[in-house]
């Protein structure tokens, strides 16, 4: 069956809305298809010396057929580029039905980069086991959109002052049990997914960072800070343990003696001593920061994809199989935290607002 006029302008209508650019060639041939429907200056081809009605019937029939072969064409090409739009969008994080949808975790893709935010200011950007279902999703559809590089930042003061200490604990003040095992278990596939991640993963550390938002840092590619970000992981006074491979992680970045003072005694890093000890990439004034990191971000975006991430895979390769079993083996002391009377008291002392950090 040839496409109608309403195929035709409906296809033309979809153009409009491809979530991907079809680049020169395409578009050329989409204007070319819709010749036959301008109207044309040119004078009709006379081929054959006919009388005049001929010429004219067999030019309209001429036209018809001209007009309806570019028809069905152009449609045929629209929904071939509608299609493939649409199976690169369902591994586009910006397009993701769910991601999009969320407010706590925001997520853009621009100028080959995925942005992921921390979208919970008034919180401090603290995670909810739902932010951690949404952050897998992202990174899931992140790794295989047509992006760069993947951003982590935070809106507000805060960048994240880490995991949710009321993901444990009910509306009425006490520890949830059963969400203990949900917290391991998701601070494990958290922990998994970017240990896996294939790109370029950066943090533009926006201010304070807190816990698990600063041990996922030492799985990052770069980490960026400004001069009014910290750096705390107050393990010890929650009655908790390390995560995110930090324990692995944090001594071959810092050394044994300074990741001891981080993460067993909980001392709190300046942006300028975290990047002393390795653990930040370069620390920028507040006043310029956003500019002169998103400056640089979309410049490196433009660097070819396929080379960095093969580069990525040669210098994380060999960590890789190390990586995911200390993240099982943190995880196996997180369980047992969980149910320590040392962890239930902070949480409790937090919920009922007797501690802060
Ligand atoms: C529990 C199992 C964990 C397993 C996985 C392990 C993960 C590691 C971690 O990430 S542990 C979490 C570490 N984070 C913290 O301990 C931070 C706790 N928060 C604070 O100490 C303070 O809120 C602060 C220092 C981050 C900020 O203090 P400030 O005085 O500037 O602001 P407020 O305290 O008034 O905070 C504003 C509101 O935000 C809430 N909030 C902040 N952080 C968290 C958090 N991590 N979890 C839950 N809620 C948080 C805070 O309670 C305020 O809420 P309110 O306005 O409703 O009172």
């Amino acid at each position: 069956m040839r496409a109608s006029q309403q195929d035709f302008e409906n296809a033309m209508n979809q153009v409009k809305l491809l979530k991907e650019d079809p680049g020169n060639q395409v578009k050329l041939k989409l204007y070319a298809l819709t010749a036959t429907e301008r109207p044309c200056n040119m004078p009709k081809p006379i081929v054959f010396d006919f009388d005049d009605n001929a010429k004219q019937d067999s030019w309209k029939c001429l036209k018809l057929h001209m007009v309806e072969t570019s028809r069905q064409n152009y449609v045929d090409l629209v929904s071939s580029l509608s299609s493939s739009s649409e199976a690169s969008g369902q591994g586009n994080c910006g397009a993701d039905e769910k991601v999009q949808e969320s407010k706590d975790i925001v997520v853009t893709s621009e100028d080959g980069i995925t942005k992921i935010v921390f979208n919970r200011p008034t919180k401090k950007n603290a995670i909810t086991f739902q932010m951690y279902q949404e952050i897998m999703l992202t990174l899931k559809n992140a790794s295989t959109d047509n992006s760069v590089i993947t951003v982590f930042t935070g809106t507000g003061d805060y960048y994240c002052s880490g995991n949710d200490l009321n993901n444990l604990i009910s509306a009425t003040g006490e520890i949830q049990e059963a969400q203990r095992d949900e917290q391991t278990v998701l601070t494990r596939e958290l922990v998994s997914s970017f240990i896996d991640f294939p790109k370029l993963l950066v943090a533009v550390v926006n201010g304070p960072a807190v816990g698990i938002a600063v041990t996922l840092l030492g799985l990052f590619d770069a980490v960026y800070a400004s001069d009014k970000a910290t750096f705390h992981t107050p393990f010890s006074q929650l009655g908790q343990s390390p995560e995110a491979c930090s324990s692995y992680t944090f001594p071959k970045i810092m050394g044994p003696a300074k990741a001891t003072e981080m993460l067993l005694f909980g001392k709190k890093l300046t942006a300028r001593e975290a990047w002393a000890q390795g653990l930040v990439s370069e620390v920028f004034p507040e006043s310029t920061f956003e500019k002169e990191v998103w400056t640089r971000l979309k410049a490196y975006a433009k660097l070819p994809p396929n080379g960095i991430k093969v580069s990525k895979e040669l210098i994380r390769k060999n960590e890789k199989q190390k990586l995911h079993a200390v993240n099982a083996e943190e995880s196996t002391v997180i369980q047992e935290r969980l149910t320590s009377e040392e962890c239930t008291n902070a949480l409790l002392n937090f919920a009922s607002r007797k501690a802060k950090l």
